[in-house]
């Protein structure tokens, strides 16, 4: 168990600055992701924490000592790629028992300590197995408990579901949050996926451009995004241009009173009104509630349905489970306003 800290990392590739002061604080036994898109800088930060590449500044930290200068090998920091890399002429236990060689374990001490891993990833009885016999899932497990074999103070997950298919991705990720939590072991997880994300963390940092735009509980990151970039990672939003006067959002389409929204900052004259989806509900034309609206698109998803609707020529999107509405259809469009977020304009 370790408290990482990171203070003002930098790193450029050629001329580019991938990472731009990253500062994280990560308390002992957490699990953080670090979520964004493709390019912003998740894989290098985990590459600098396991010591694999070097910060051009800034300071890694665990409980409190620097590690920036500790090799790869000492620092007990141990990272899962994606694409497993175990030793393919070796067996499930050789490639478990591979670390502990390297560390001069006697021979004794490793078999007990690879019985106990193969344990707790749950796979007795494929000791004699090569990597090619095994699905993606176990190759998995195998990963991870090579890289738990070392005792690490902090284990680092480079996109390590991504490559399973969904019902195994669920598997491992249940796998991997009960392991975590059962070790205490401080988690770092670098994903792109959203869910996956606020599922597995204590914290999430989201990460673009090489910066980390807000750090904070699953929850609030959801619920309370303080930019709009960030409000954007978790899903496609609704945005109405307005004003705020009195406790109501008003606009040219569409007026809403604002008393049950916590987040109101009153006289703001030139807002972007953030709608989740969820919040815009569709009922039968025959009930009262809300106002006039007409179907124009509609995406079957299963658990869920996908709606555009246009109400006064504005197009809201709408996602709402159990509904059977067709294009075209007329209905009355209620928003809710407890979870809507005024960002000012520019944010
Ligand atoms: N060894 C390298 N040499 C030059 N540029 C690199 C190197 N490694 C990464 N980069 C660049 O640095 C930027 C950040 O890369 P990084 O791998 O950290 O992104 P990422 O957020 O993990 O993306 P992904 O989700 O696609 O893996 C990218 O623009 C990438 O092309």
């Amino acid at each position: 168990m370790s408290h990482v800290k990171l203070i003002n990392l930098t790193k450029r590739f050629d001329k580019v600055e991938v990472l731009k002061n990253i500062n994280l604080d990560i308390k002992e036994g957490e699990i953080v992701s670090l979520l964004g898109p493709s390019g912003c800088g998740k894989s290098t930060t985990l590459k600098i924490i396991a010591g694999i590449l070097e910060p051009d500044g800034g300071n890694i930290l665990f409980d409190e000592k620097s590690v920036n200068s500790i090799p790869t090998g000492k620092r007990d920091a141990s990272i899962v790629f994606q694409e497993y890399l175990l030793f393919p002429h070796m067996n499930v236990f050789e490639n478990i028992e591979f670390g502990l060689k390297m560390k001069k374990v006697n021979k004794k001490d490793r078999k007990i300590k690879v019985e106990e891993l193969i344990d707790l990833v749950k796979l007795s009885g494929f000791e004699n197995k090569y990597p090619s016999e095994l699905s993606g899932g176990q190759q998995q497990r195998v990963a991870i408990a090579r890289t738990l074999a070392i005792n690490p103070k902090v284990l680092l997950l480079d996109e390590p579901f991504s490559n399973l298919d969904i019902n195994l991705r669920n598997e491992m990720r249940e796998f991997v949050l009960n392991l975590q939590k059962k070790l205490k072991i401080t988690t770092i997880l670098v994903t792109h996926d959203k869910e996956e994300a606020l599922m597995m963390s204590d914290k999430i940092a989201v990460m673009l451009n090489g910066e980390i735009k807000q750090f904070d509980t699953p929850k609030n990151l959801y619920e309370k995004p303080k930019t709009k970039c960030v409000a954007n990672i978790f899903g496609e939003r609704n945005y109405i241009r307005g004003k705020i006067r009195d406790n109501k959002f008003i606009s040219d389409f569409i007026d809403l009173d604002l008393s049950y929204c916590e987040l109101l900052i009153e006289g703001m004259n030139n807002v972007e009104l953030m709608i989740p989806q969820e919040s815009i509900k569709l009922h039968s034309i025959e009930t009262e509630e809300g106002t006039k609206g007409k179907i124009i698109k509609r995406k079957y998803a299963g658990e869920k349905t996908y709606y555009h609707v246009d109400i006064n020529e504005l197009e809201l999107k709408s996602s709402v489970a159990n509904s059977n509405f067709t294009e075209g259809e007329i209905v009355r469009v209620e928003i809710q306003t407890d979870k809507v977020i005024p960002f000012k304009l520019n944010d």
